[in-house]
Parts: C-alpha cells; sequence; structure tokens
C-alpha cells in the first residue's frame, strides 16, 4: 500500500502556482526526502497533504485513505508531523509538551525517554520558551515521535540544527524506518537526506521534476561530481579540450586560473588531471565537490535553480518571505 499519494494535485496563491498537476507515491516504509529550492512548493505540498490546505485540483490518499476534512482525525492520530512554522508553548517545560502529545494520542512513552531520543535529556524541566530555536526544533521533533506513528511528516526538520542535532535527527529517521514507519521530508539540501533516503523527488517552480534514488540521480543527471582545480596561468583552449574530450566529462569551464570540470559517470580524476598536465598546464591544488542540488537541478533543467513562475519579479524567496 502507498503511504502518501498524491495525485495531479495544484495549488495556486494568486498568481503563483505553488503546485502545478503534482503527483507523488511513496510507498509504506519507505524513507522519502523532498527536495527543492526556496519556493518550490515543498511546504505547500506538505500542507496539502495533511490538510492543512485545500488543493484547487487532485486527490490526496494517506495510508491508503483519502483525505477529508471532517473525517481525517483516525488518520492524523497515525502520522506524526513536524511543521513548518511550529510553535511551542512558551510556559509549558519541554517534557509538559511531550506528557500532553502522549495523553491525546492515548500512547504509553516515557517523555523522558523522548527527550532523550532528541538530545534534550537534562533540559525536560526548562520551559520551552526559553528553548534556543534548534532545541524547540528537537522538542516538535520528540512530539511527532509520540504514538509511534506510521507515516511521519518532516517539514525542513534540519534547518537549525547544530551538526550533532542533525545526525541525531538522522538517526531518528533511520529508527523510525527501522520499526517500519514511512518518513518523508523535505529539505533543500541534499546531503541531508541522502544519508538515509530510499528516495528523493525534486520539486521546482511546484512540478516535481525528478524522483529517483540519489544515485540514481547522479547517474542520470550524469553530474557525479565537481573537480575545482586551481591552475598556473589561464588554461589553453587546446588543454580545456583535451579534457572535454576525455569520456565521462560532461562540461569545462575556466575563469582565470581556475578550471571547473564536471564529471560523469566513472572517469578518474586523475584522467583529468593528467591530461592538463600533459597540455603543459600546471595543477596547483584541486579539490572535489559532490553533487549539490544546485548541479542536479542545472542537469536536470538546463538552467539555474529557484526561478520564479509568478508574474512578478519580488518573490524569489517568496518561501520565506511570509
Ligand atoms: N499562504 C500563501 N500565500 C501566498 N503565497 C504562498 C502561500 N504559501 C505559499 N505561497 C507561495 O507558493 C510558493 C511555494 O511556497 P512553499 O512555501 O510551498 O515553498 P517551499 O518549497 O516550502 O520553500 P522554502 O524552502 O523556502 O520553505 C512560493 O512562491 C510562496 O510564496
Amino acid at each position: 500500500m502507498a503511504a502518501i499519494e498524491l495525485d495531479g494535485v495544484s495549488k495556486r496563491y494568486g498568481a503563483v502556482t505553488a503546485l502545478d498537476d503534482l503527483s507523488l507515491t511513496v510507498d509504506e516504509g519507505e524513507v522519502f526526502g523532498f527536495l527543492g529550492p526556496n519556493g518550490a512548493g515543498k511546504s505547500t505540498a506538505i500542507n496539502v497533504l495533511l490538510d492543512f490546505v485545500q488543493p484547487d485540483a487532485g486527490e490526496v490518499r494517506l495510508l491508503g485513505d483519502p483525505i477529508r476534512r471532517e473525517e481525517s482525525a483516525p488518520i492524523r492520530d497515525r502520522v506524526g508531523v513536524l511543521p513548518e512554522g511550529f510553535g511551542v508553548y512558551g510556559r509549558l517545560s519541554g517534557r509538559k509538551h511531550l506528557e500532553f502529545a502522549v495523553d491525546s494520542k492515548a500512547a504509553d512513552q516515557d517523555p523522558d525517554e523522548l527527550l532523550e531520543r532528541v538530545g534534550l535529556t537534562g533540559d525536560g524541566g526548562r520551559p520551552a520558551g526559553d528553548y534556543s530555536r534548534g532545541m524547540q526544533q528537537r522538542l516538535v521533533l520528540a512530539m511527532a515521535l509520540v504514538g509511534e506513528p506510521d507515516l511521519l511528516v518532516l517539514d525542513e526538520p534540519s534547518t537549525g540544527l547544530d551538526p550533532n542535532g542533525a545526525r541525531r535527527m538522522r538517526e531518528v529517521v533511520r529508527e523510525e524506518a527501522a520499526r517500519g514507519a514511512t518518513v518523508f521530508f523535505s529539505s533543500h539540501i541534499l546531503g541531508q537526506v541522502e544519508a538515509v533516503c530510499d528516495r528523493v523527488g525534486i520539486i521546482r517552480d511546484g512540478e516535481m521534476i525528478a524522483v529517483d534514488s540519489v544515485a540514481g540521480l547522479r547517474e542520470a543527471s550524469g553530474a557525479e561530481s565537481v573537480l575545482e582545480i586551481a591552475v598556473g596561468g589561464d588554461p589553453s583552449a587546446a588543454a580545456l579540450d583535451a579534457v572535454r574530450e576525455l569520456g565521462g566529462v560532461s562540461e569545462v569551464r575556466a575563469a582565470g586560473d581556475q578550471v571547473t570540470v564536471t564529471l560523469g559517470g566513472d572517469v578518474r580524476k586523475t584522467a583529468v588531471l593528467d591530461a592538463l598536465e600533459s597540455a603543459g598546464v600546471e595543477v596547483a591544488d584541486f579539490e572535489t565537490r559532490e553533487t549539490s542540488l544546485e548541479d542536479l537541478f542545472t542537469a536536470y533543467t538546463g538552467g539555474g535553480s529557484g526561478d520564479r513562475r509568478a508574474d512578478t519579479d519580488t518573490d524569489d524567496d517568496g518561501g520565506e518571505s511570509r
């Protein structure tokens, strides 16, 4: 059974098409990363699938059942959510938040164990209003785990977390997946999702432009990694052509004493360096960059990321400006 089914979902806000005929199926037990630049439509899609926002068109099914406002309570009990603009009750302690969540879901979890899972041991008695943003995020993640939900929907769960917190979050995702939960989470950072995701969907301008494993996306995009090479002086056109002619090189760019080579398939980095040196170019230094989300966007769309499709040019970062 599919845990999440979006079928032809569209949503407009005035001149902005937030979701454009979006279809997506996430299978039960899957860890699915939902990636896209600011304003791509990630939160809108999540809000639609949680029935916080009514789509203009399309169907949504969660855990096999259609989402309907008046009937969604039983489904909600099986879903744990870390929403985009979460808030905490400032004067209530972290532990109290969890006690309420446990009571309201008639679960039998120990709030202190939940605090420990998200790295808040020792802070449970403090008012949540005194927590840092990252600590509040951890608390809301712990609340999402209450009742061992069948489906976890996490909107940008790593944002605001320190590296330790981001690691804990990934561990929690793995633990939840190991007990059979489906996890759906959004991010705009590929590195944060690739460690835990079975599959990734890339959304841009409200449209799903690719769905695959991260390895599959890299392979299909032909942009497995990018080699940044510092060279002594301007490289000759012949040297750059020698690199271009290597199998598996998808792009070669030079700017001053910097050469950027995008590698697809299985070309060896040393082959690139050798080709430059054989053409008389002095290689001073080099480093490899992992394919970034932007590289993947470029590979998939042949252009930059994050353009808006609105009639205005004022909402490049519309997702953040509300
Ligand atoms: N309530 C709203 N009113 C007006 N426009 C909205 C509203 N919600 C979303 N939008 C617009 O829809 C588009 C998609 O926004 P959304 O928040 O879904 O993007 P996102 O991918 O979650 O972005 P981010 O990574 O910045 O959180 C944006 O252009 C945004 O301005």
